[in-house]
């Protein structure tokens, strides 16, 4: 089985009756969306989406996930993927340039559990480059300072635009390579102490619960 999906069904056995879930964005997540969408339509399961978002709001639109915001309800299980986490349950997010608006809904929720296949697990964070979303005005000033604490930069561009990738903010996002993060937490921190940054991927110590699809089946980390 697609091993992001054996983890995505396992999440939704996690979803109750009368929930407020947050929708988390990204491959993973997807199957998470469609398959909370199934129960909803065809057993009945009472719940309301918070989405992360452009991508995550779509899918529960068609998927017949009633949609609703932070304004209006605290949410109870937030439900995303990640592109690292670690032993001690560490995140990098923001492959999918949505971690601004993920890191609010999954940080609020009750309870965040984060769903992946086996390739996210990882010892140490910083393999995959550390997403950091700017204000464009602050572009070139904050790839400046990430270089000079020692990473290499790139300012993420896509297919489908010329230019670099706009969040769904309006915001562009740099990518900082810098090697082994040694404190997941004070890099957290420091990163957005720089003028201009919006957010980064780091999400130390707020996920209660990781389910990994793995070749030997589903592995639990709390
Ligand atoms: O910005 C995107 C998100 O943080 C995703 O949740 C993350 O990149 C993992 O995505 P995927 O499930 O597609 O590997």
């Amino acid at each position: 089985m697609n091993l992001k999906k054996m983890a995505a069904l396992r999440a939704v056995d996690e979803i109750g009756d009368g929930d407020v879930v947050g929708l988390g964005t990204g491959s993973t997540t997807h199957y998470f969306i469609e398959e909370l969408g199934r129960r909803v339509r065809e057993e009945g399961l009472e719940v309301m989406g918070v989405p992360t978002s452009y991508q995550s709001m779509f899918l529960a639109a068609e998927s017949g996930i009633k949609v609703t915001s932070l304004a209006e309800h605290d949410v109870d299980v937030a439900v995303d993927g990640a592109d690292e986490v670690d032993p001690d349950l560490n995140l990098i997010k923001g492959g999918g340039a949505a971690h601004t608006l993920e890191k609010i809904v999954d940080s609020s929720a009750g309870s965040f559990i984060v769903i992946v296949d086996e390739s996210k697990l990882v010892e140490r964070l910083g393999a995959f480059p550390l997403p950091v979303e700017v204000i464009p005005a602050a572009c070139r000033p904050v790839k400046l300072k990430l270089e000079s604490m020692g990473a290499s930069v790139d300012i993420r561009s896509s297919e489908g635009k010329d230019g670099p990738v706009v969040t769904d903010n309006g915001n562009f996002v740099l990518d900082a390579s810098f090697g082994v993060i040694d404190d997941p937490g004070a890099m957290e921190s420091r990163l957005n102490n720089i003028p201009g940054v919006v957010e980064n991927g780091i999400f130390a110590g707020i996920a209660d619960m990781v389910i990994a699809g793995t070749s030997e089946g589903l592995k639990i980390l709390r």
